[in-house]
């Protein structure tokens, strides 16, 4: 028989790694039972999940049945997705060839014209906007790019589309938006649109005047010698979310000026008069009118009309009044008398909640508050951290596990 010799053995290299070996697997075994323990009991914890409410018996079935892994499959997906930088739109039909028209709208990241693009878009139109962003701005319709439907090009109609040719060649129809300023100071009142105006041709405001004009005249040459469709649209003032709160018209200045405590500025008497329609009202009859056959211009504004002092007025009651600068409530007695205070904790409950995501990108997903969800996302997320981190079966750099659909935030 053959002796060992354990002295010998000991000390050699290969015993010494097999002992290791042993050891280290033992420690991870037991470190990897502790990662479950400790995941089980989170789960237990997890203040809007399933065993804060209905006990342990719940959270136990509920990692046990199986959903736990299969969710954790599905918000991986989800998160590939959102990696992607997939962007989720607002729903638009499909219209057949027939009924969906290609439009292109030069201005349309601008107040109205950004309106515009979603009520079309909407329809389910192909949209094609222009504008050179000096008063658009591309956050009006960021919404749309990368939709299939839409197209935003960077460029100054100043450098000539030849618009007029186009509608022109592709016999489509045109639509200018013209303006009240091309009654100038009128004589006649209210303003219907056999009346020619009365502008003063060499005045301060007479380029923006005389230049719509001008515009006008040019649409009805084209009709005349081209036959091309002309729709013109006399547009008064018009007021809505998205327009410039610096832009030095009327209703933005008024509205500043109240909320920041400041004078009203009325220019002269405050006795000249304004019609102010809200922006949804201009597209309803901006689209009305391209939809429809009549060709000479068409006055579109609200015809309630205010005083500029009338409007101030209006303007400074809509303001709150004896609106109080703090507010927050001792609660010692509801403490000591109904021993009640309130669960939500500030760090999770009144701020935004963010969670940082470890992949590609780096990028950060901020939730409101009221979402409770997103405990459960941050729980998941650690569960899953922790057993890759104690398992060692991936590298950590990129896992993260979101359950609810995130896209409302993007
Ligand atoms: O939407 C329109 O039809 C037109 O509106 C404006 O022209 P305007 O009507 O003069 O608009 P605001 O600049 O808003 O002024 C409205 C009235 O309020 C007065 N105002 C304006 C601003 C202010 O701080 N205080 C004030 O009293 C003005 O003097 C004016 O009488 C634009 O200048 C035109 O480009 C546009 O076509």
């Amino acid at each position: 028989m053959r002796q060992i010799n354990w002295n010998k053995k000991m000390k050699s290299p290969k015993f010494i790694l097999l002992v290791l070996a042993v050891v280290s697997t033992i420690i991870l075994y037991v470190k990897s039972m502790e990662a479950e323990d400790k995941s089980q009991k989170r789960l237990m914890e997890f203040p809007g999940g399933a065993s804060a409410h209905n006990g342990q018996a719940t959270a136990l079935q509920y990692q046990n049945s199986g959903d736990f892994y299969q969710e954790i499959k599905e918000l991986k997906n989800r998160i590939k997705e959102l990696e992607k930088g997939r962007k989720v739109y607002p729903e638009v039909p499909i219209l057949n060839y027939k009924d969906r028209k290609r439009i292109l709208i030069t201005g349309g990241a601008g107040f109205v014209g950004s309106h515009l693009t979603d009520k079309l878009m909407l329809q389910g139109h192909e949209v094609y906007v222009v504008d050179n962003f000096f008063t658009g701005r591309k956050k009006n319709v960021e919404h749309w790019i990368g939709h299939n439907n839409f197209e935003l090009i960077h460029a100054d109609i100043v450098n000539p589309l030849f618009i007029e040719g186009l509608a022109k060649r592709v016999r489509a129809r045109l639509l200018l938006a013209s303006t009240s300023e091309v009654y100038g100071d009128p004589e006649v009142h209210p303003q219907t649109e056999d009346y020619w105006g009365h502008v003063n041709p060499i005045g301060p405001r007479s380029c923006y005047d005389e230049g719509k004009r001008a515009a006008e005249s040019l649409c009805y040459a084209y009709k005349k010698q081209d036959n091309v469709d002309i729709r013109v649209a006399r547009i008064f003032n018009t007021f809505g979310p998205r327009m410039h709160m610096n832009d030095g018209r009327v209703v933005s200045n008024f509205i500043l000026q109240a909320l920041q405590d400041q004078p009203i500025t009325i220019y002269g008497k405050g006795e000249q008069t304004r019609s102010f329609q809200y922006v949804s009202d201009l597209v309803n009859g901006l689209i009305a009118l391209m939809n429809g056959n009549y060709s000479m211009p068409v006055n579109l504004g609200n015809p309630d009309e205010y005083t500029i002092t009338e409007f101030a007025e209006e303007i400074l009651k809509r303001k709150p009044i004896d609106d109080p600068k703090k507010r927050k409530p001792d609660i010692s007695l509801a403490k000591q008398e109904l021993k009640w205070e309130p669960k939500g904790k500030k760090q999770n409950d009144h701020a935004c909640l963010v969670l940082f995501c470890l992949g590609p990108g780096k990028k950060h997903f901020c939730f409101n508050r009221g979402q409770w969800k997103t405990f459960y996302i941050r729980y998941c997320l650690e569960i899953h951290l922790n057993l890759l981190i104690n398992l060692k079966i991936k590298s950590v750099s990129f896992m993260i596990v979101i359950k609810i659909d995130v896209t409302d935030f993007f």
